[in-house]
Parts: structure tokens; sequence; C-alpha cells
């Protein structure tokens, strides 16, 4: 294939509920949507889980518009690709941006699995038709709110139940969902919010028997999460420290982590998350799919990814309507009893609506 045309939307959409975390609170999303043709005409989506502001890592929204419109799309516009994963070749002069890149290799692999006439889940070789998923629950306003909240879920059919912690809110309401939900699979995420030196408080968490407890300590940090998980029970994922195979690699052999939270995004791309999915496969570290509060393009290739066999735990890719009103893909991704149905038709497998997404879009430009 050869791409011809790319056009990058700013796509800002209200969410059904705010979502807080140890970091802040989000009452939107303002995210970009790529849409990449190839000189017959296929059309492909990605999207950036790049948020507006830098909190969760260092990339935002305009960085990715900077660096997809003066760096990576012309790297990319009129070249012969044959299978996407040469598009992380042709991305190594860039260092980083794992996001912007991972906006247009998603668009690419959309198109190849079209080309190709399988779903991208096939495309990336993976084998499931229904992928189990759970639910990440942001900081309430009250226990209370939160137990009715997990009561809702549970009812649900939502495999295991993530609850973000942050000091202050974090050991008492581990217990009285343990209390509650005695036989529940919860586990705690932390965004970062926690030293070293909170080892003792963190400790008190192995009590409640937490499937793990992720990215506890700093958003770069391997080494410390070596010491603490010497020092607790309950299983460390990391999420931010991680970006490469590289970084997966070094994580592992320090003892760093037992599980890995792969984000398309966060690593560069499908053709990276793969390579760290068959390292931690190969490594007997089982894998999940994390989640960015995504739309339906960036739900539909985290769907696909989690049909790959080492995704052994639940994922984040909660259903369309846990976070909108309407979402902008035709049909809307659906959880029933904790499952999501692979779509089995070529691409993403899902329609992006023009209609909804041009309603939702304040600005868009198109490259050539
Ligand atoms: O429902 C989702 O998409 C996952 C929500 C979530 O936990 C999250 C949302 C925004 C930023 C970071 C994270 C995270 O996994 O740490
Ligand atoms: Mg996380």
């Amino acid at each position: 294939m050869k791409i011809t045309e790319i056009t990058i939307r700013h796509v800002k959409m209200k969410l059904k509920e705010p979502f807080t975390t140890s970091f802040g609170t989000f009452d939107d999303k303002d995210f970009l949507v790529l849409e990449a043709k190839d000189e017959s005409g296929t059309i492909g989506w990605g999207e950036s889980v790049a948020f507006h502001s830098p909190w969760y890592n260092e990339e935002t929204l305009q960085t990715n518009w900077h660096m997809l419109e003066d760096f990576l799309i012309p790297l990319i516009l009129n070249k012969e690709i044959h299978h996407p994963d040469e598009v992380n070749e042709l991305f190594q002069p860039i260092r980083k941006n794992n996001m912007a890149k991972s906006t247009i290799e998603g668009a690419i692999w959309d198109i190849y699995a079209q080309q190709t006439n399988q779903s991208l889940a096939a495309a990336l070789g993976g084998k499931k038709d229904k992928i189990e998923v759970g639910i990440s629950i942001g900081i309430q306003k009250s226990i209370e709110d939160l137990v009715a909240l997990v009561d809702g879920f549970v009812k649900e059919g939502y495999k295991r139940m993530k609850i973000k912690i942050k000091p202050g809110w974090d050991v008492e309401v581990m217990r009285t969902l343990r209390e509650t939900f005695p036989d529940v699979a919860f586990m705690a995420d932390a965004n970062s919010a926690y030293r070293l030196t909170d080892a003792e408080t963190l400790k008190q968490l192995d009590a409640f028997h937490l499937t793990m407890i992720e990215q506890p300590l700093a958003s770069d940090d391997i080494i410390d999460h070596a010491a603490l998980q010497k020092l607790i029970d309950t299983p460390i994922c990391l999420d931010e420290s991680i970006h490469s195979l590289e970084d997966t690699r070094k994580a592992v052999e320090l003892g760093s982590t037992k599980i890995i939270n792969i984000k398309i995004g966060r690593v560069g791309g499908l053709t990276e998350a793969k390579k760290i999915h068959d390292y931690c496969e190969v490594n007997n570290i089982p894998v999940w799919c994390g989640g960015m509060l995504e739309s339906g393009i960036g739900r539909a290739h985290n769907v696909a990814l989690t049909t790959l066999s080492n995704f052994i735990l639940p994922g984040d890719t909660a259903g369309s309507s846990r976070y909108w009103e309407k979402d902008i893909i035709d049909p809307e991704v659906v959880v029933k009893d904790g499952y999501i149905e692979v779509p089995q038709k070529a691409g993403i497998g899902y329609e992006v609506n023009r209609e909804t997404v041009d309603s939702f879009t304040v600005a868009q430009k198109t490259y050539k």
C-alpha cells in the first residue's frame, strides 16, 4: 500500500460521568482521530490516546498534532508499505512520541487487515472470538458511593474491578470492598501516587488478596518497584513505566513487575504491543490490555489486540456505554456478562459513523 492522504481531527466528547484518578478529574475527552487513505481508496482509522494535558505522560493532543504534521506524516506519505511492521522502522529517526506514532500505525494496521480480507484481530494473530473484560473505577466522593457503583458493575458481569487509589483513599476503601464483596476479583491502580517510603501502607493491602497493584510508584521508575515487590505479596503490574519491549525486559529481569498492562499508544503501536506480548508469554508474565478512556476507534484496536493468547487477565476495555451517550462507531462496543464478542468483519470491525464524528469535531486538516 501507499498512503496518499491523511486527515487529522481534534474530537471533543463529553464523558457520561467525570473520571477521577490520583492526578485529577476528567469531564471531557479531547483527542485526535486520524484517517488514512491509500492509493486504492481503502480507509483506515487510528486514535491518539494522548490527553489534553500532560499528566499521564508527557504527550498531549497538541504535541501529537505537531509530531504528526511536521515529522511522522512526511515519513509515511507515498512510501510503499508492504506490512504495518515497517511503520515502526520508518519512524526510527524520531525518538519517543509513542502515542503520536501509534495513531498512524493503527490506521495502517486497519488498512492492511482490510486489504488482506481479515479482521484486525486475525491480522495480529489473535484466535479468541470473545474477550473477557473488567472495568476501571475512579476515585469517588465516599466509600458508600463506590460500594454502590461496584455492586452495579458486578451485576453487569464485569470480570474484575480496578479501583483507583491514592494516599488517604486506599486501605480502608479496599478493606470495605473486600468485606462487602468477598469473592470479587479486585485490583488497585495508584497512577504513581506513592513512594517507596509508603511501603508499610501498601503492605497492608496484602490482606485483601488483590489480583495486583498497578503502578504504585513513580511513573519513570523500575528500581524502587523491584524493592517494593520484595516487601509486599500483592503482585505489582507496571503501566506508566513501560514504553517498549526493552523496558519490559529490564523490568522483568529486575523483578519490578509480575504482570504487564499493555497500552497500544504508550508503547508506540500494535507491532510493539505484540512484541511485548510475545516476550511476556515466553517469560510467564501475564498481560492485559489497559484503557485510556478511548472512543470506539481506539476501543476497537484494544479489542483486537486482546485476542492474543497471553492476554490472560481481563482488561480495562469496558463497553462504549460506560463512557459515552453516543460512541462514534456502529455498532458500539457491547459488554455482555463480562465478555465482548470480537467482530469478524475485515479491518477494525466497526464502522466509523461520519455524521457522529463530524458532530464532535472541533478542528481538522488534511495532508497529501
Ligand atoms: O476505562 C479505561 O479506559 C481505563 C481508565 C484508566 O484506568 C486510566 C484512565 C486514564 C488514564 C490512565 C488510566 C490508567 O490505566 O492508569
Ligand atoms: Mg494505570
